[in-house]
């Protein structure tokens, strides 16, 4: 029997991988090869939260960057992952699996609230958590919601599913001679200033010991491969 490293994970989807080759909002194709590929780690008796991000339709620090009031932004930063929150469950259904949303700002006439004893519930019933609106307050992302989500739920890692298969000395995208990691402690990782997770949700983690690890959201079976231990992405440890 194939046995998974884990029990329970937080994963962190890009809100701008989502996007897939299109120039803005949620690509299906792309959505539904997610879905697919979180169901295979179901199927290994995994639960499964996850935190979306919202980068494909709206960030607050571009519409501050615009001469937006910051926290006015934010909250519409945290509007837009509600809306990928709800596309990413409607597409957990249509492939025959469970899925529950919870945002972080009230909105109850279309999703539940988020109430962590319910959202443990629905982990140990097997349903795949959507944890939507981040953290619910404005200048924090969607990585720090997965550090604060991955905690409150007690679990054994965060799991960052992004547009890079790993954490660089640089930003690859910037810097074609960036190495990859394949381990890095919490402590250099802060201590770089590392861009690819923000400071927040590595300090948090590192308080927390919960490990993280970083991978491509386009690399098939990526998230399997992770799940069940393998060497893939970059592992941040204690
Ligand atoms: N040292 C680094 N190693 C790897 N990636 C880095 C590094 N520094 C910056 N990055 C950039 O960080 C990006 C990932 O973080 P970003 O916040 O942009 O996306 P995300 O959180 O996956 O998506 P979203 O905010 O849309 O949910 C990568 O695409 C990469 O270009
Ligand atoms: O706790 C949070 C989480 C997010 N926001 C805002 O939402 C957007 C989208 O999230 P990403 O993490 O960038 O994908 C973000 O830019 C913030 O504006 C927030 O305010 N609080």
């Amino acid at each position: 029997m194939t046995v998974a490293a884990y029990k329970r994970i937080m994963l962190k989807l890009s809100g701008e991988a989502l996007m897939g080759d299109d120039a803005y909002g949620i690509n299906d194709d792309v959505v539904s090869r997610i879905v697919s590929e979180i169901g295979e780690v179901i199927a290994l008796g995994v639960q499964v939260g996850v935190v979306i991000g919202g980068g494909n339709i709206f960030r607050g620090m571009k519409g501050a960057a615009a001469g937006m009031d910051r926290a006015t932004a934010d909250y519409m930063g945290m509007l837009a992952t509600v809306m990928n929150a709800m596309a990413l469950a409607d597409a957990v259904k249509r492939a025959g699996l469970s899925a529950r949303v919870q945002s972080a700002l009230r909105i109850e006439q279309v999703v539940e609230p988020y109430i962590r004893g319910r959202a443990i519930r629905h982990l140990e019933e097997g349903r795949i958590v959507i944890f939507a609106a981040g953290t619910g307050n404005p200048f924090f992302t969607t990585d720090t919601a997965a550090a604060l989500r991955g905690s409150e739920m007690g679990a054994q890692i965060v799991l960052k599913a992004t547009k890079v298969d790993g954490i660089y000395t640089a930003d690859p995208k910037k810097d074609p001679d960036a190495k990859r990691f394949h381990r890095i402690s919490f402590d250099e990782a802060i201590g770089r200033n590392l861009e690819v997770l923000d400071a927040t949700a590595f300090a948090l983690c590192r308080d927390q010991k919960l490990p993280i690890n970083v991978f491509s959201i386009f690399k098939p079976g990526a998230l399997k491969r992770v799940v069940m231990g393998e060497d893939e992405g970059t592992l941040v440890h204690s």
